[in-house]
């Protein structure tokens, strides 16, 4: 294919200076946007793009950093999780198989029996209970997909988020901690209809640009195009290329930490920004990936 002008515009700048991002002309093919974007701009090849090693559990954190620890799709299965020393406990989404309060408030205890100074919690697409919008379009079609999630009474989860008292929940918001700028967002490609899924295109770029652009750390339930997206059993990359855009050409934060695509666990970076796949959960839903350690330098005046 040639290379076009128009595959290299998918952002432009405002007069006052902010990136404005567009929707990408291969925003819903992401594996032909990743083949097409690797073959003519080398945007997924070594030397800036690379697997990255985690920090071990029990390496010494340097002085003057702060110490994440990342998880996400843990599932309602923390029971046996072996969680490493650090600062800031970073979740992101998952946590939960339906979003039902038990599991909530299950989740909420294990979070309240963990040591770190700050827990960031974000949902993801199984926290149907979580999504306002999604859950009165399933009463609308009386449970028809999701049948074991109705003897919920609307009572029971108008206010789930409330049950989350351990930690600090984020939704298309954010929070400054030990001098970070932390945005979290739960919002993901549409698969099969679960929470907070939304058509490719300018339906999540819409999302996307609401992140700030002085945003630290980014914290998504799924992930950016060609990193750490690959479902192996389709042949498939499935992150969003409006996140990998958003992420590389305007926000550019120190770190990214996702989920969903279990299949993605490990580290990659790309010269500017290090890539989480935290998931602790294997595609079988069984919990044996361990929590991903990242050290970076605190922010001074903090
Ligand atoms: N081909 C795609 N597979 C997907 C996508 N989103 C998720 N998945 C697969 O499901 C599991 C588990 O996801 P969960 O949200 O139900 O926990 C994930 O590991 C993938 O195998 C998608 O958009 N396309
Ligand atoms: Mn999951
Ligand atoms: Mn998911």
């Amino acid at each position: 294919m040639a290379f076009t002008h128009s595959h290299i515009v998918a952002s432009r700048r405002h007069p006052q200076g902010r990136v404005l991002m567009e929707v990408d002309e291969y925003s819903c093919n992401p594996t032909q946007a990743f083949t097409f974007y690797n073959i003519n701009q080398g945007r997924f090849q070594p030397p800036h793009v690379q697997m990255v090693d985690p920090v071990p559990h029990d390496a010494p954190k340097p002085p003057g950093y702060t110490r994440f620890v990342c998880v996400s799709d843990t599932h309602s299965r923390t029971d046996l999780l072996q969680m490493p020393y650090g600062d800031v406990l970073i979740h992101a989404g998952d946590f939960t198989e339906l979003g039902l309060p038990s599991e909530v408030k299950k989740f909420n205890d294990w979070l309240g029996s963990l040591p770190y100074e700050y827990k960031i919690v974000i949902a993801g697409n199984h926290e149907l209970t979580f999504d306002r919008e999604f859950m009165a379009d399933l009463i609308k079609q009386d449970f028809y997909y999701f049948p074991s999630a109705s003897k919920l009474k609307p009572e029971n989860y108008e206010n789930v988020q409330s049950l989350l008292t351990n930690c600090i929940y984020l939704q298309d918001s954010e929070v400054t901690v030990r001098g970070f700028r932390i945005y979290g967002s739960p919002w993901q490609p549409w698969f099969y209809g679960w929470g907070f899924n939304l058509p490719r295109g300018q339906a999540l770029l819409d999302k996307w640009n609401l992140i700030p652009d002085a945003t630290d750390i980014l914290i998504t339930h799924g992930p950016p195009l060609g990193f750490l997206d690959w479902v192996p059993k389709k042949l498939q990359r499935v992150g969003c290329v409006e996140l990998l855009n958003t992420v590389q050409r305007r926000i550019q934060p120190r770190l990214h930490v996702f989920g969903h695509i279990h299949e993605g666990y490990g580290v990659m970076a790309d010269g500017t920004t290090t890539y989480v796949n935290s998931s602790v959960c294997t595609v079988n839903y069984q919990p044996v990936n361990p929590p991903i350690v990242i050290d970076l330098p605190t922010p001074r005046n903090t």
